[in-house]
């Protein structure tokens, strides 16, 4: 490219800066007045929630008054979030304005129309677009289309042009880094530029390099089943991300980023995406791991995590892995779903409801009530009953006005007391002297009664762990167990229960069975509902979250490979299973096979580890060869790494020392933090990841990356098998640009195998096998 193109482009990035700075200069103002308007409201706001009530009305007067100056003070802060928000956008604009241009010219047009393109729009005086958003419609064409005739979609419909055009940017500081005219989607050199970077403390935006098949994940408004099965590196993360920021432009007005749940692996992972959103200018959506999500719907039950699960994976007997199977399916759910349909009101586990130690109603009452319904779908038939217990619940407090220990405790009210009950209503209201005394009264019954009325809300009436046992015991046993081994597994259950722990295979079918028979768990405001990692979710758990969210068009993103204790499956057979499961119209896969995150040697490395990784495409980074270092004992293997780990923290900001469970990670943290100051071990319960040497089993490592990794111990003892050959090449893909393996004695037969090239390992001793 000519130089003299550059000064030309160099003269419009500065001319637009030059007025995002005076946009910045006026909203800066607009800012400043927004903050004294908000203060001046507050401290007015203060000063009348310190004055001292005398008289009943002129509390409700203060209280009416103090509401408006509320409203005004959520609406003021409302407004200085928005030009806050404004602000931060036109702040990075500053920086760098725009990373494309397209050149198009539509049909009926003589010339082309040069369009810039950068995180935001940004519009001259004239109400003229200087920037357009990645987002917009005709942005599409930047990461869609080759030159020539192109179509783009349109509310109105598809457009055709014609791209004549397609210029990339790097601007950092108002200056032009580097420019370049391209018929690819994007460039190469860009995104080397861009992946060659030592990794930041959190996940950095895509949108200047997004690629044309993960723009199709972006831009998906049509599928409500959306499966994107990608490799590992291959942005599937950062494609949820970008959608994300996608529908929420795309459907400004009936999408706020509360009504979008992402399903996250774990909570480095939340921290570690938290900052794409904002620095698109959007908010962040929600994000919740299935273990907060299962807790939260099962109050005082301790649920089993994923990583228990982890830990304990490979201690099941081959009948227990049976289970295991049948519980995670879809026909276990739809046996459940069958059983609730068709079970008996006598075959309904009723609780007593208590108060104070004492029964206060009885389960034969609540059975009565049930039985005595007409026959309608359980849950209809349960809120009836809700219903009625309510109602007589009333009537009981009614009784109990007249007991003697409530007139007792009229008599002790102190003033205060007496008016806080009184609340918003005044003397004047009541018709005789005895209506006052009855409603205060019933105010008392009522607070005191208060945990019954939430016990029947909350349905503690229904024992849903014994029904969920009986249904067990009568569920049709898949092959390789019979009933016998599944009443014993529901006694187990039941036991564990009884410590208050629930399986984490039981807690989805379990509360799938409790929102069946009383009507309950769904959320219907949820219009999107991502997850993340799908691969360490089972059939049976994505059902229930469809369930739960049943109104959310679903995106689910995950790469089999990396299943940490799975039988690795097909993207089209997991898409049929998932159709069926889900009743869904417009189901749709997408596939990434080109991986980004690490340089090429280590992509190669790591594909070599799959059985089928010849699909994998490595992106063309250079790098140094992955090295494998071997040592006989462990306390040498600790010294070598210590050694390991200070090399390459030299040239890397983190280091990673990854392994296969928790136990090993403290063995090592054990032996290096004597040594440095500079290493951590991160827990499932830290929320950032710090720089320098991380030491953490796998499965907390999973979805980020790190500049280096020294995967620990590969050696045969630890990988034996297959099973362990998702762990591995997990292991091995977390790495952006170095990656050392060591092995305390023979490597692992996945690696030292016929198969591996021995082209792609650097190895410090012979291999022994
Ligand atoms: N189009 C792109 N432009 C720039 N960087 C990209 C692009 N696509 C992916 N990357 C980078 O590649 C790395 C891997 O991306 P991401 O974490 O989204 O992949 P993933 O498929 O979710 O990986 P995994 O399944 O292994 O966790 C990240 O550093 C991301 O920023």
């Amino acid at each position: 490219m000519t130089s003299q193109e550059q000064i030309k482009e160099q003269q419009r990035v500065d001319s637009v800066i030059h007025q995002i700075t005076a946009k910045i200069k006026s909203v800066s103002m607009e800012y400043a007045k927004a903050k004294t308007e908000m203060k001046l409201v507050q401290e007015n706001y203060s000063a009348n929630t310190s004055v001292n009530y005398i008289e009943v009305d002129d509390r409700i007067e203060t209280s009416a008054d103090l509401q408006q100056q509320r409203a005004l003070a959520s609406r003021l802060i409302e407004n200085e979030q928005i030009i806050a928000g404004q602000l931060r956008t036109y702040q990075d604009l500053e920086k760098s304005p725009y990373f494309g241009r397209i050149d198009i010219q539509d049909p009926e047009e003589p010339t082309p129309e040069q369009l810039y393109i950068g995180t935001a729009s940004f519009t001259d005086e004239k109400q003229n677009f200087l920037v357009y958003d990645w987002r917009a419609p005709i942005s599409a064409v930047y990461y869609n289309g080759t030159l020539g005739d192109v179509t783009y979609d349109t509310p109105a419909g598809k457009q055709l042009t014609k791209l004549t055009k397609k210029r990339q940017f790097l601007i950092q500081h108002g200056q032009i880094q580097s420019m370049f005219d391209t018929n690819e989607t994007v460039g190469d050199e860009l995104l080397q530029h861009v992946l060659g970077q030592q990794n930041d403390e959190t996940m950095q935006n895509i949108v200047a390099t997004i690629q044309r098949e993960q723009n199709d994940i972006i831009r998906d408004t049509r599928s409500d089943l959306l499966v994107v099965q990608g490799v590992a590196g291959s942005g599937k993360t950062s494609a949820i991300l970008q959608r994300i920021a996608f529908l929420l432009y795309h459907s400004r007005q009936e999408l706020q980023a509360d009504q979008i749940v992402l399903f996250s692996p774990n909570k480095l992972f939340s921290h570690y995406i938290s900052d794409v959103l904002p620095s698109l200018g959007e908010r962040n959506m929600r994000q919740v791991t299935l273990a907060e999500f299962l807790s939260q719907r099962l109050l005082g039950l301790d649920v089993e995590t994923l990583f228990d699960r982890y830990e304990k994976a490979n201690q099941l007997t081959t009948t227990q892995e049976i289970y295991q199977r049948f519980k995670s399916s879809a026909a276990y759910m739809h046996q459940i779903n069958d059983y609730c349909q068709r079970l008996t009101p006598d075959h309904f586990k009723f609780n007593h409801i208590y108060f104070e130690g004492r029964i206060f109603f009885d389960r034969a009452e609540i059975e009565k009530i049930y039985q005595s319904l007409p026959a309608l779908q359980p849950a209809e038939r349960f809120l009836r009953t809700k219903n009625i217990l309510i109602k007589r619940l009333k009537r009981r407090i009614g009784q109990e006005t007249k007991a003697k220990w409530v007139t007792d405790q009229i008599d002790q009210l102190s003033d205060e007391q007496y008016h806080d009950l009184l609340g918003t209503k005044r003397r004047r209201d009541f018709q005789a002297l005895d209506d006052e005394a009855d409603y205060i009264a019933r105010k008392i019954v009522t607070r005191r009664l208060r945990v019954i009325y939430d016990a029947i809300y909350n349905n503690y009436f229904l024992d849903t762990y014994s029904q969920y046992a009986d249904f067990m015991q009568q569920v049709t046993p898949p092959t390789g167990i019979n009933q016998d081994d599944m009443s014993l597994d529901a006694k187990h259950f039941l036991n564990e229960i009884e410590y208050h722990r629930c399986p984490l295979v039981d807690a989805a079918p379990l509360l799938y069975l409790r929102d069946l028979l009383t009507g309950g768990g769904q959320n219907h405001a949820m219009q999107h509902l991502f997850v993340d990692e799908m691969q360490d979710y089972s059939i049976a758990q994505l059902q229930y979250l469809h369930h739960a969210f049943p109104k959310a068009h679903m995106t689910f993103l995950g790469d089999s490979e990396q299943a940490l204790f799975k039988a690795v499956e097909s993207p089209e057979s997991l898409l049929k299973r998932l159709k069926a499961a889900f009743n869904v119209h417009r189901p749709r896969l997408l596939k990434l096979n080109r991986s980004y995150r690490s340089t090429a040697p280590i992509t190669t490395f790591a594909k070599a580890l799959l059985p089928d990784g010849d699909q994998i495409e490595a992106f063309s980074r250079p790098g140094d060869l992955p090295r494998m270092i071997m040592r006989y004992d462990t306390e040498s293997g600790l010294e070598a790494l210590a050694q390991e780990a200070a090399r390459l923290r030299q040239t890397n900001g983190t280091v990673a020392i990854l392994t296969k469970n928790l136990n090993q990670a403290h063995l090592i943290y054990q032996k290096l933090h004597h040594q440095s100051d500079d290493v951590t071990l991160m827990t499932d319960a830290d929320l950032s990841l710090p720089k320098g040497t991380l030491v953490l089993p796998i499965y907390l490592a999973k979805g980020l990356e790190f500049d280096a990794v020294i995967g620990w111990d590969v050696s045969q003892t630890n990988f034996p098998d297959q099973r362990y050959t998702g762990t591995l090449y997990t292991i091995a893909t977390r790495a952006m640009h170095q990656l050392v393996l060591m092995s305390i004695g023979q490597v692992s037969p996945l690696i030292a195998s016929d198969k591996m090239p021995q082209t792609v390992l650097q190895i410090e001793h012979e291999l022994t096998n």
